[in-house]
């Protein structure tokens, strides 16, 4: 009996993210569009060749897309916006165009992908929107696939999916509504993919994972439906949670196949065993497609074991989601840790974890027995090893008393002792910390790592870049200034090349969103500060100013979120270990002199579970990692929080309860709808609403900058408001940015002289504030 190994999704930047090099070619013109395609097929067979070697029985298509398979998915039904006016969607410009922006229209909003740190492309529609394959680049790849000689399995997001990330431009419009227009596109696009020979297609339905209306699950019913018109045998896929509570509805619908993500949810197997038909597919998501462990491949093949006697060849084995959230290749990480890289798999190596499944379930394991002892092995010294519990973390967190979660007083107090150390004037101006990471950084940082510059040439090239910043910033005016982040490579790998406990790859990126990527490090053991982090860069740029320098640290939750980490103790002890280790950070920048401290959060919204259930128990200890992060320091020290995905109405209680003195946030695109939220809930402390949107070239002018803070006043006191951009400055140009700043400036400072014009007796303004 031959079992049917797949992968949901491959990653798509390439082992050496030779996509990114070819993008950011092609943006900048120094590569013409055919050559850009054809640098693409190449990444393209070269994923196909890894799944086709590795013995997959499919290799999977539509998994490739130039920026985000979102966008591939608005370009293939042609959801194109009217903004963008007529527009073809096989052109790369204008597709390019709507995820990068053009001068005729700015770009798609981007948000998170569910509870991962991947960014799409969000669609955008309307009442009168019609739909029409609209992009040929599906199709080509099918064809291309059969060319290179392997079995294509096409994978698309599905139309319930489709329509539920998107957002209805007009208030009050149901999106939902634009199904039974959309379906007949679904419906051609699937009779031409069978048409070219094709046998299953993969449809992506990650929403059944979430807390879904009525309508929308009743509506499964009816696409489903449509769908099977074309004849073409169709794997639902769900992914990211269990959705075992519509076990009877899905197993109702029309479909040959379903695949399950068992890493996420491996107790929503026997809803299936016993309600999903005996004659249909069933895939199974044994090995993790968002983690980098090696499957412990004795365990998965217990539980195939199980379905396969009920299922036979209908059983599939496969990864639980796409691997794009894993790094590509762990052959060439030579530097790794031997122990630690023993307990790894990348995409390439969990390729052969599948097939070894696959191959254990039908030939039985005896088959795989080396495979298996090694997977035994890697388990064991894992579980075992003793570099993994650190006694002293261990005590440290077994010591912790209410008291270390809260600061000495209260906001009020507080904050007259840091008005007392800080003569801020009103509408005090400030960053996010990070400014642009040039080239030059970038290269001088590769250098050093590489071994051709040495640390103490290297240590001076980042100082020039402190002073860089400082003497900028002092011309601009800003009031607080920050130190500028050069010296950071990424603000989480960052961080984690200095704990204890993590180890990082040398080229294990992962797509954050089109060409941009990160390295997420790998978080395998207790969390030890063997040394301050942050504290020198920072006192070096106070000692440059008499203005007070703020330092910025990466806070527990998104040091967490944006890490690849343990599953051998719960997430919320793992956070509590990085939150010590952060507060010492923060105590000892306090030492140092340092009067403003700033802890990122941007992760704390994406790192909600999936369901509402679940939400009180994940911000009870994620709030509580933060405060015992920020907690340790004087009133006087003033604790700042930074969040840049704004979605966060939802949760305001708990970010009050974060109790930083001020929070910064992404507004600025929303044009401060988000703050309506914070009047409503009286948000208590101070807030910068971002003015400045720092992922568009765009340099706002100052009276667009003045409008967004009179908007900003009029739900906020203003005596309360700081004026920053939206997030830090990193993936920006040194111009775009001083221009922008300087225009900032002149409206925090004509927003002071405006209120003080009114002496105090301005509605807005009780009593004047120092300048
Ligand atoms: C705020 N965001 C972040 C998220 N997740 C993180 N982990 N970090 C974040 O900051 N999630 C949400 C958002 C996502 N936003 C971004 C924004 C920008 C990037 C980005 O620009 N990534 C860079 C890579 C950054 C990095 O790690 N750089 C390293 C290595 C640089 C490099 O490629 N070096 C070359 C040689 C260069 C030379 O010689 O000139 C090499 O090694 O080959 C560094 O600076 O040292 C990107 O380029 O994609 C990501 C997410
Ligand atoms: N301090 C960081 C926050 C990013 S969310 C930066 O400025 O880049
Ligand atoms: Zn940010």
């Amino acid at each position: 009996m031959a079992i049917r190994t797949h992968v949901p999704g491959f990653p798509r930047i390439g082992a050496h993210r030779e996509l990114k090099s070819a993008l950011e070619a092609h943006w900048a013109g120094d590569l013409d569009a055919a050559d850009l395609e054809a640098t693409a097929a190449d990444i393209r067979r070269g994923r196909w060749a890894r799944q086709r070697d590795a013995g997959l029985g499919f290799v999977t298509v539509g998994d490739f897309p130039l920026y985000d398979h979102v966008l591939d998915t608005i370009a293939l039904v042609g959801a194109i916006p009217p903004r963008f006016g007529a527009t073809d969607a096989n052109d790369l410009g204008a597709y390019f165009a709507l995820a990068r922006g053009s001068a005729a229209s700015p770009a798609l909003e981007m948000t998170k992908w569910f509870d991962t740190n991947y960014h799409y492309l969000v669609p955008e529609f309307t009442a009168g929107m019609t739909f029409r394959i609209s992009s040929e680049r599906l199709f080509r790849e099918v064809d291309e696939a059969r060319a290179f000689g392997v079995e294509p399995k096409p994978v698309l997001v599905g139309p319930l999916t489709f329509l539920y990330l998107g957002k209805s431009v007009a208030p009050g419009f149901d999106r939902l509504s634009l199904l039974e227009r959309l379906l007949p596109v679904y419906v051609e696009v699937l009779a031409r993919l069978k048409a070219q020979g094709v046998e299953w297609v993969q449809v992506d339905e990650p929403i059944l994972a979430l807390d879904l209306a009525e309508p929308w699950l009743e509506a499964f019913g009816l696409a489903y439906r449509a769908l099977a018109q074309a004849g073409v045998n169709i794997l639902l896929a769900t992914y990211f949670g269990s959705v075992a509570e519509h076990a009877t509805r899905l197993a109702a619908l029309p479909v040959q196949g379903l695949h399950l993500d068992l890493a996420r949810a491996p107790e929503q197997l026997d809803a299936f065993l016993r309600d999903w038909p005996a004659d249909r597919v069933l895939s199974l998501g044994v090995v993790d497609g968002r983690n980098i462990w090696r499957a412990d491949l004795e365990k998965a093949l217990a539980t195939l074991e199980i379905a396969g006697k009920q299922r036979g060849d209908k059983l599939w084995v496969s990864a639980s989601c796409s691997l794009l959230h894993v790094p590509v290749d762990l052959a060439g990480e030579d530097k790794l840790d031997p122990e630690v890289r023993s307990w790894l798999a990348f995409a390439q190596q969990k390729l052969a974890e599948i097939v070894t499944l696959g191959r254990g379930l039908a030939e039985g394991a005896d088959a795989i027995a080396a495979e298996l002892d090694a997977s035994r092995a890697a388990v064991r010294s894992h579980g075992k090893s003793d570099r993994v519990a650190n006694p002293l973390v261990r005590k440290r967190l077994a010591a912790i008393d209410a008291a270390q979660y809260e600061r000495r007083s209260v906001f009020a107090i507080r904050h007259a002792a840091q008005r007392a150390r800080l003569p801020l004037p009103l509408f005090p101006t400030t960053t996010i910390g990070s400014f642009p990471q040039t080239p030059e950084i970038r290269a001088a940082r590769a250098k050093w790592k590489r071994r051709e510059m040495k640390s103490l040439a290297y240590l001076e090239a980042m100082r020039a870049e402190i002073r860089r910043a400082i003497e900028i910033q002092e011309s601009l005016g800003l009031d607080v200034l920050v130190h500028g982040e050069a010296e950071r490579n990424d603000m989480v790998e960052y961080f984690g090349e200095q704990l204890h406990g993590y180890a990082f790859s040398a080229n294990g990126w992962v797509q954050s969103y089109g060409s941009r990527c990160v390295k997420p490090p790998i978080l395998w053991g207790d969390i030890h500060r063997p040394e301050p982090m942050t504290v020198e860069w920072t006192a070096y740029a106070q000692s440059l100013t008499s203005r007070p320098v703020k330092a910025m640290l990466t806070g527990p939750i998104t040091m967490l979120q944006w890490s690849f980490v343990r599953t051998d103790q719960p997430r919320s002890q793992t956070a509590t270990q990085l939150a010590l280790a952060i507060r010492d950070e923060v105590r000892d920048l306090e030492k140092a002199g340092i009067g403003l401290i700033q802890i990122d959060e941007p992760a704390i919204r994406e790192g909600l579970p999936l369901r509402a259930a679940d939400w009180s128990a994940y911000l009870a200890w994620a709030v509580g990692a933060f405060k015992l992060a920020a907690s340790g320091v004087q009133d006087a020290t003033q604790i700042h929080t930074h969040m840049c995905y704004s979605e966060f109405h939802d949760i305001l209680p708990s970010i009050a309860a974060l109790d930083a003195d001020v929070i910064t946030i992404e507004t600025s695109r929303s044009r401060m709808e988000l703050l309506d939220a914070f009047r409503a809930f009286a948000y208590p402390n101070e807030i910068g609403p971002g003015v400045y949107d720092i992922h568009s070239p765009r340099i706002p002018p100052t009276g667009e900058i003045l409008d967004l803070l009179e908007k900003a006043c009029d739900v906020v006191d203003p005596r309360r408001l700081w004026v920053n951009p939206d997030c830090g400055l990193k993936t920006r140009h040194w111009p775009e940015v001083q221009a922008a700043l300087a225009n900032m400036v002149a409206a925090a400072r004509e927003m002071r002289s405006r209120y003080l014009r009114a002496s105090g007796v301005h509605s807005k303004v009780s009593s004047p504030v120092a300048m």
